[in-house]
């Protein structure tokens, strides 16, 4: 695959835009950590098209905010290639710097600015107008709803708020291209809407590129047209979420029955109609019906289920309740790691390496 050539001049780049935004190629980065090599991320091939929203999920250490870091200049890659909007990440980061926005982990305002002046050194240092910053933040003020705290210190924000002004940061420019590390993580529900809100509607009303890590499978589910899995520093799916459930994981049915010898006999009905092991489904273990319970995974559970209770209600092991469940993007990650991603990102990480200090600068100021 050799990299999209942009042999366009700049003002020619924005009125006819190349298809492919992000572009990587064997994107690799080791870091030396005393004697430990920690290989952060490994051989990361990436296509995205002008106008996706990409989310990027995997465990605490897989590599995303690495990957992230080097598309976004911040961090330089020990082997590979990438090119934003045709511009190399290498050879040409201030073109780069010019149509991304970047919102990593930390917070990127000054703790004594007030909140509007922060927004306008943002915009001075992009190279804007005056007149064109003012404009723009006012419109990110509102739409962020920080409009209320522009005259505040950005010390006196609680976390959420300060969330948001990252983003109205990033977005002063009004990038082509929208990096965002764990936006959502610290906001409430609600903030968490918003923000989303406010994420696609900037896709709809200005076709921006969206690339986002989460750790929230079912922001990652409801809004990202493509899902990337990263794991130990590689890419192992890649696909629409929907297209991921059907074919890496399936449909759990739980069927439950009032003893163990009930349950014992309809393991064998059960595979015979589904074709499918049985497991024991740990959380149904209780004094009342159902005694026991016993899942197993199918496609098509909704045309399946019917027939496997009728099967059971045949061999004389009638079923006292049964349950269909739609797969979810965790079940797509045990399914190809054999690991939950939900416990994993609640956890300390499973790279096993340390996670330090990056000593790069996070912010693209
Ligand atoms: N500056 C650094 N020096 C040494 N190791 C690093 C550095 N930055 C990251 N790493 C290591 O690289 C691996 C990938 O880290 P990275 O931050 O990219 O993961 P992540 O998927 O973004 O995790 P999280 O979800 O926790 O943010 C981890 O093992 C981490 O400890």
């Amino acid at each position: 695959m050799n990299p999209p050539t942009n042999t366009q001049t700049d003002t020619q780049t924005e009125t006819r835009p190349t298809e492919t935004v992000i572009f990587a190629e064997g994107l690799s980065k080791q870091f030396q950590v005393k004697r430990e090599r920690v290989d952060a991320v490994t051989g990361l091939d990436l296509e995205v098209r002008r106008g996706e929203l990409v989310a990027f999920l995997g465990p605490n250490g897989a590599g995303k905010s690495t990957s992230l870091r080097m598309l976004t200049t911040l961090l330089t890659p020990s082997s590979g290639t990438a090119t934003i909007c045709g511009h190399s990440v290498l050879a040409d980061p201030a073109s780069v710097r010019r149509r991304i926005g970047y919102i990593g982990q930390g917070n990127s305002g000054s703790y004594g600015q007030r909140v509007r002046d922060e927004m306008m050194s943002q915009g001075a240092f992009y190279g804007m107008s005056r007149a064109a910053t003012a404009k723009r933040t006012a419109e990110l003020l509102d739409s962020l709803e920080l409009a209320p705290l522009a005259k505040r210190t950005v010390m006196s924000l609680s976390g959420g708020q300060k969330r948001r002004l990252d983003i109205a940061l990033g977005l002063i420019h009004s990038p082509e291209v929208l990096f965002l590390d764990e936006p959502s993580t610290g906001l409430d529900p609600q903030s968490r809407a918003h923000l989303w809100q406010h994420i696609l509607d900037l896709r709809r009303d200005h076709g921006t590129t969206i690339f986002v890590t989460t750790h929230y499978l079912d922001e990652a589910d409801q809004f990202a047209e493509r899902v990337m899995v990263m794991d130990h520093g590689r890419v192992i799916a890649d696909d629409t979420a929907d297209a991921l459930k059907t074919t890496l994981a399936g449909d759990v049915i739980t069927v439950g029955f009032s003893s163990e010898a009930d349950a014992t006999a309809a393991r064998t009905v059960i595979g015979e109609v589904t074709g499918a092991e049985t497991s024991a489904d740990p959380g149904s273990a209780t004094t009342a019906p159902p005694v026991t319970a016993l899942s197993v995974t199918v496609q098509s559970g909704d045309r399946l289920l019917p027939r496997l209770l009728h099967g059971l209600d045949a061999a004389g092991v009638p079923a006292v309740s049964a349950t269909l469940r739609q797969p979810t993007l965790d079940d797509v990650f045990l399914s190809l790691t054999g690991r939950s991603l939900r416990e994993e990102s609640a956890g300390t990480g499973s790279a096993g390496a340390p996670k330090l200090t990056p000593t790069e600068s996070e912010s693209l100021v």
